[in-house]
């Protein structure tokens, strides 16, 4: 099976918890992992089998061009300390949905939010599980939010979480594949 792992990250904790999904289903199949702005990621949807795809929770959803400008605001006010992906300037997982040609016909989707209560922090995910059912794909697996502190640190035991999470995709794509 051929797998793409691909993924919006302003500030990387989307891009370290996509690298360990990717880890995580690497004993499924042949996973690439590609962020939005790199050109792989269309390719690597083009030809894959399976879709994960996830994203930052801005404003309660999927990023937006004005939640990306906010973003890197915050990027430029040296009391927030937050590093710019150096593939953060672009699109987003909304728009890249949009404008992909192909979308493979199993899905699953993750993002990152603030490790609040759901209520308060609104999540990415099922609005990203929402446009892929849109788009025609199935979803293998209820979608998963990782979790990042108030200062947007990566919350202690989510990589693990995350790669769990991946061998779970996995295992659920296998028995889509055995119906
Ligand atoms: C403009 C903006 C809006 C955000 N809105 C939310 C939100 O509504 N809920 C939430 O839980 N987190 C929100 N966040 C925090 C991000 O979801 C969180 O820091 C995420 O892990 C960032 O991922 P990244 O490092 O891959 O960009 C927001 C961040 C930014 C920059």
């Amino acid at each position: 099976m051929s797998i793409a792992v691909i993924y919006e990250s302003m500030f990387g904790n989307t891009r370290k918890i996509a690298l360990a999904i990717a880890e995580g289903l690497a004993p499924f199949g042949m996973v690439s992992t590609a962020n939005v702005n790199d050109p792989r990621a269309r390719k690597a949807a083009h030809s894959a089998n399976l879709l994960v795809l996830g994203g930052p929770t801005h404003v309660h959803g999927m990023s937006r061009p004005s939640s990306r400008q906010e973003a890197l605001t915050w990027s430029s006010d040296p009391r927030k300390d937050l590093e710019l992906e150096p593939l953060a300037p672009g699109t987003g997982v909304r728009e890249w949905l949009r404008d992909t040609e192909l979308i493979p016909p199993l899905s699953a989707a993750f993002d990152t939010r603030v490790d609040i209560a759901h209520l308060l922090s609104g999540a990415a995910c099922g609005h990203i599980q929402h446009a892929l059912a849109k788009r025609g794909s199935r979803e293998v697996i209820a979608p998963e939010s990782l979790l990042v502190t108030k200062d947007n640190i990566l919350g202690v035991g989510e990589l693990a979480r995350a790669r769990d999470w991946g061998t779970s995709v996995g295992r659920a794509m296998e028995r889509f594949r055995d119906r």
